[in-house]
């Protein structure tokens, strides 16, 4: 994406965020240029007057504008830095939240996608470790203000001389110039620096966090995490100093440069009072005038070149979060018929599919039929494709070929969020948040009253067998899930975790639910009595249960035997146990046999 292209992304995402914020950006820079020609044409009155008439009241009257001006501006400009000041905050906050919004909207299969996946870290890299938001709301904003600065100065100046003016601006661009050379050049070196902070940060991040910390005890990984940081800060110190040279080099000689044009300016505005060789001779006032105007414009125009090119260089940084937010929405939300009443049928017809970049079909030419109330179990070998039948029918991926019916009409027919409704799942690897037990469970399920979601979750958690660890807690079901933002939060087991993400997918009141290893983390005794209540938890649910424990396969109606993508077998575990060259039957024995004594 280029420049240009970044820069229209970002005005028109702020543009959708706040449409008056470009408009009090402008305004801003009008109001603190009016500061700066107050102070470069008023006191050229004072000064005629001091050094011509010396008529008192006029002096008093001129002093007293230029103080009530400056009082007046000074007021304004201050008042609406604090009110831009928090506005750019806002921006800011609302920018982070746009990408926030983006990375829980975007396709699914982006976030499961190396390039994508890089993408993401490198725009969240602009935006928290280079700021690069603020930066370019900030340096836009001054941009603007420069610029109105430099129009208006222009101006003045002109009534002096034109050649003077293009004098100035001579010099002033190869200021420009020399801080385009050194922008292009700290662009290209900071991008060698990203991937080496990169490495740095998730380093250091392990260090940091609690989670590693069991592994890192045991297996003694402290040396090697400490060995690589250090390598990792080596690196970034090297690279500071080759930077940091660079930067004095080009700092010394933009010096020179705004030296050389002060001395233009003084030297050609003097010569215009004592001699009348480039035009006619000017007075002490106008002498005051010009010099004022021609170093606010110098000064004006070297921040107008630093501000362009932080733009640039900010662009620079965040062309991968405006292109990863340019990235269509999930595509796979399509479908506009509202999915209504209970799921009444589920069909796959020849389904196949291979995941995004890889060429190796997982699922190939899958066939089978659910009937509403059925219980099937899906098993197979690790890598046969089971959970991604669950994604399919979650529409997280589409299949490449072949088409997944409920009710007979294609899913992708059906409207998402409508869609959502008539299914759960728990998926292998679900995920529970700092919420309360209560809001974990009922998620964004809001329709009905307080109490009767209350007594909901609490009737849920007495069937998954969690009812007596939450009658210990001080404030039941509103007990916060984990210690990290509550030391009165509760820490769960794994088994624990499982039931509350098990109750959560029976809350939901969907029609089809969807069990990716629904008891891995349980202990015997509790995946036992699971078992047990699990149809009349389910209800007339039709369920889907993926296990690896086979015994788990007894109380369902059908088994769906999936090896390395292909159906091998479809039918109730009494038919199946009859094969006893079929796959269903060596891993039900296999397992079994581990089970005596
Ligand atoms: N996001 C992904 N990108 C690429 N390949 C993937 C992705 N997810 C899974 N796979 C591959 O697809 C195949 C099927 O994976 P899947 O998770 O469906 O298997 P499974 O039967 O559920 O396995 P397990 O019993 O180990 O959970 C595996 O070979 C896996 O490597």
């Amino acid at each position: 994406m280029s420049n240009g292209k970044t820069l229209k992304k970002f005005i028109s995402i702020s543009f959708q965020i706040s449409p008056s914020y470009f408009f009090l950006l402008v305004f801003q820079s009008i109001m603190e240029t009016g500061q700066i020609l107050v102070n470069v044409i008023l006191p050229k009155y004072l000064v005629d007057e001091l050094v011509g008439g010396r008529d008192k009241a006029n002096l008093i009257r001129f002093g007293l504008y230029i103080v009530l001006a400056n009082v007046a501006f000074l007021f304004f400009n201050k008042t609406m830095k604090r009110f831009m000041d928090v506005r750019n905050i806002y921006m800011k906050e609302k920018l982070n939240q746009a990408m926030a919004d983006k990375i829980m909207k975007v396709e699914f299969a982006c976030l499961e996608d190396p390039y994508y996946l890089d993408l993401k870290e490198r725009a969240v890299f602009a935006c928290r470790t280079m700021s690069a938001l603020e930066n370019l709301i900030g340096s836009v904003a001054r941009v603007l203000k420069n610029a109105v600065t430099i129009i208006s100065l222009l101006v003045v100046m002109f009534t002096l001389s034109p050649v003077f003016v293009l004098i100035l601006v001579l010099t002033i661009s190869i200021s420009i110039i020399a801080q385009k050379l050194f922008s292009k050049y700290q662009l290209e070196i900071y991008q060698e620096l990203i991937p080496i902070n990169r490495r740095y940060g998730y380093y250091v991040g392990l260090a940091f966090e609690g989670k590693y910390q069991k592994d890192i005890r045991v297996y003694n990984m402290n040396r090697m995490l400490t060995d690589r940081v250090l390598d990792y800060s080596r690196q970034i110190y090297d690279w500071f100093k080759g930077f940091t040279k660079k930067q004095g080099l080009f700092q010394g000689f933009v010096g020179v440069i705004n030296d050389l044009q002060a001395a233009i300016a003084y030297g050609y505005v003097g010569i215009r009072v004592i001699s009348d060789k480039f035009g006619g001779k000017i007075g002490i006032g106008s002498f005051t005038m010009y010099v004022s105007a021609a170093i606010s414009f110098t000064t004006s125009a070297t921040d107008l070149g630093k501000n362009i090119m932080t733009v640039i260089q900010m662009l620079g940084y965040l062309q991968p979060f405006m292109e990863f937010m340019s990235l269509p929405d999930e595509a796979k939300r399509e479908g506009s018929v509202p999915f209504e009443g209970a799921v009444e049928s589920l069909r796959f017809e020849n389904v196949s599919f291979h995941y995004p970049k890889s060429e190796n079909y997982v699922l190939k030419g899958i066939s089978f039929e659910i009937k509403k109330g059925e219980k099937i179990s899906i098993v197979g070998l690790n890598g046969a494709g089971k959970s991604t039948i669950v994604k399919l029918l979650c529409r997280l991926y589409k299949p490449a070929s072949g088409t997944i019916y409920i009710n007979g009409r294609d899913i992708y027919e059906y409207e998402f969020s409508s869609y959502m409704k008539c299914l759960a799942a728990v998926f292998q690897d679900y995920k529970l948040f700092a919420f309360s037990i209560l809001e974990n469970i009922k998620g964004g399920e809001a329709s009905e009253e307080d109490s009767i979601q209350r007594q909901r979750v609490e009737n849920l958690l007495e069937q998954v067998g969690l009812k007596e660890k939450i009658a210990e807690l001080k404030k039941g079901v509103d007990t916060l899930f984990g210690k990290q933002y509550d030391p009165e939060g509760i820490e769960m087991s794994g088994g624990q975790s499982q039931k509350v993400a098990i109750a959560r997918a029976l809350y939901k009141e969907a029609s089809l639910i969807i069990l990716d290893e629904p008891t891995s983390a349980l202990d015997p005794l509790a995946e036992a009595e699971i078992y047990e209540h699990f149809n009349q938890l389910v209800g007339d649910k039709t369920a889907i249960y993926i296990s690896h424990r086979m015994s788990s396969s007894v109380f369902c109606d059908k088994i769906l035997v999936l090896d390395g993508g292909i159906i091998a077998d479809f039918d109730s575990h009494k038919k199946l146990m009859e094969k006893e060259e079929g796959m269903y039957y060596k891993l039900f024995k296999s397992q079994a046999a581990n089970y005596q004594v």
